[in-house]
């Protein structure tokens, strides 16, 4: 496997080795001894997510303050659009994002370390989604970013349809507004 840094250095994509053969292929997904040394450190998962979305859903731009969680996130059916911003006050990219496509064809990963929002858009006819969460889910302390906050200006890909939201997602927080780290 490869662990890129992108422009939010601690946000990393990661792109497994695919072992093709004449019956498909094969790869490791997660190895925590690779993907911890990629890290720089020990991490490890106690929840595994799944959801499928229709083209134009965005689900997002999500954190929990209490149980703050890393995820590493990846497609296995369809495309998305994947976005992180960064939370933590101390960081040099405060208040950056970073986004990138993942889709089941080209198999990459991001690792989106605590302290960030995420989400993302759906890009093909439906998405499937697979994350690890370094912590379990804490309902009470959710809160979301609105996904065209004019501070953060995230360029979302036009899909030529307004992104499809749930009421939260469609209410949620300014960037002024949201709590940070
Ligand atoms: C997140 C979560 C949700 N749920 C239940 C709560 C709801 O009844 C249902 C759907 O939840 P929600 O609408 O919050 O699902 P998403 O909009 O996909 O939320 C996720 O979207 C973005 C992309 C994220 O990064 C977060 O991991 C997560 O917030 O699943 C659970 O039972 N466990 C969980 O860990």
């Amino acid at each position: 496997m490869t662990a890129t840094p992108t422009s939010i250095p601690d946000v990393l994509v990661i792109e497994p080795t695919v072992f093709g053969d004449d019956r498909g292929w094969f790869f490791e997904s997660f190895n925590e001894k690779d993907f911890s040394a990629a890290v720089g450190k020990s991490v490890s998962f106690v929840q595994d997510n799944h959801s499928s979305s229709k083209k134009g859903v965005l689900r997002g731009l999500h954190y929990q303050m209490e149980q703050t969680q890393g995820k590493l996130v990846r497609v296995c059916h369809g495309a998305v659009f994947d976005i992180a911003v960064d939370l933590r006050r101390s960081s040099l990219t405060f208040g950056k994002w970073m986004g990138v496509e993942l889709s089941a064809e080209n198999k990459k990963q991001l690792w989106v370390p605590p302290g960030f929002a995420h989400g993302f858009l759906v890009l093909s006819e439906t998405a499937e989604f697979l994350y690890k969460t370094t912590d379990y889910w804490h309902a009470g302390s959710e809160k979301c970013i609105v996904w065209n906050d004019e501070t953060l200006n995230i360029q979302w890909p036009n899909l030529g349809m307004r992104p499809v939201l749930n009421p939260k997602d469609a209410a949620g927080l300014t960037w002024n507004d949201a709590p940070k780290f």
